[in-house]
């Protein structure tokens, strides 16, 4: 069987992207990386703390830098901060250097799974829910043009998750190899 391309999981906060990321990398034996936690330990601060001092604007550079060097790497499952598809240069690196899974859920679990992290800055402060809409309504257009598959994880367990990323990541390889 083909070895399985780059995995990179697009979507936006709440929808599992490091959950499921990390949970598909153990099953395929491979590397995971997440861009939020690569940003933190080579900043040696908080995702909170370079919003603060460096507004979102310097985040968004430190974030396509690290997209950059981590979709360069080979057999890896990468989950994407949940605004890293607003650049257009890291769109084109998801797209050119791996396969790219779309994670949606439904906005009533994105509240849900969002609710105790204090390490979401665009959350802090705001009505959670009408910011995730907005945020949905900016992005999801760019969620859908970069993605190779969307899958959704409402209502079902990571593991399931991760079954079914398998099952169509392989098809979309092997068009005309049957599910085992
Ligand atoms: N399929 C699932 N079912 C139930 N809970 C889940 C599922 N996937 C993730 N969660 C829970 O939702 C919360 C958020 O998940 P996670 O941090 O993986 O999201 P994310 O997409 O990486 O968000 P961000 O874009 O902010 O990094 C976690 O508490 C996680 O345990
Ligand atoms: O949706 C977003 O813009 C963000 C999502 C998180 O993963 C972090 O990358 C950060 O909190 C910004
Ligand atoms: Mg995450």
């Amino acid at each position: 069987m083909q070895a399985l391309p780059n995995i990179f999981l697009i979507g936006p906060m709440g929808t599992g992207k490091s959950t499921i990321g990390r949970l598909l990398a153990a099953e395929l034996r491979r590397p995971f990386y997440d861009s939020d936690h690569e940003i933190e330990s080579r900043c040696g601060c908080g995702i909170p703390w370079i919003f603060d001092v460096e507004g979102e604007g310097g985040f968004r550079i430190r974030e396509a830098d690290v997209i950059d060097r981590l979709t360069s790497l080979d057999e890896i499952v990468l989950a994407t901060g949940g605004g890293a598809v607003t650049n257009a240069t890291s769109r084109q690196y998801l797209r050119e250097r791996g396969v790219v899974v779309y994670l949606s859920t439904t906005l009533d679990q994105q509240i849900r799974r969002t609710a105790r992290d204090r390490n979401r800055p665009l959350l802090q402060g705001t009505d959670r829910r009408e910011r995730l809409r907005q945020l949905m309504a900016e992005r999801e257009p760019l969620y859908l043009s970069t993605a190779d598959l969307v899958v959704t994880t409402d209502r079902r367990s990571p593991r399931a998750v991760v079954r079914e990323i398998k099952r169509r990541v392989r098809r979309l390889q092997n068009p005309l190899e049957q599910d085992a």
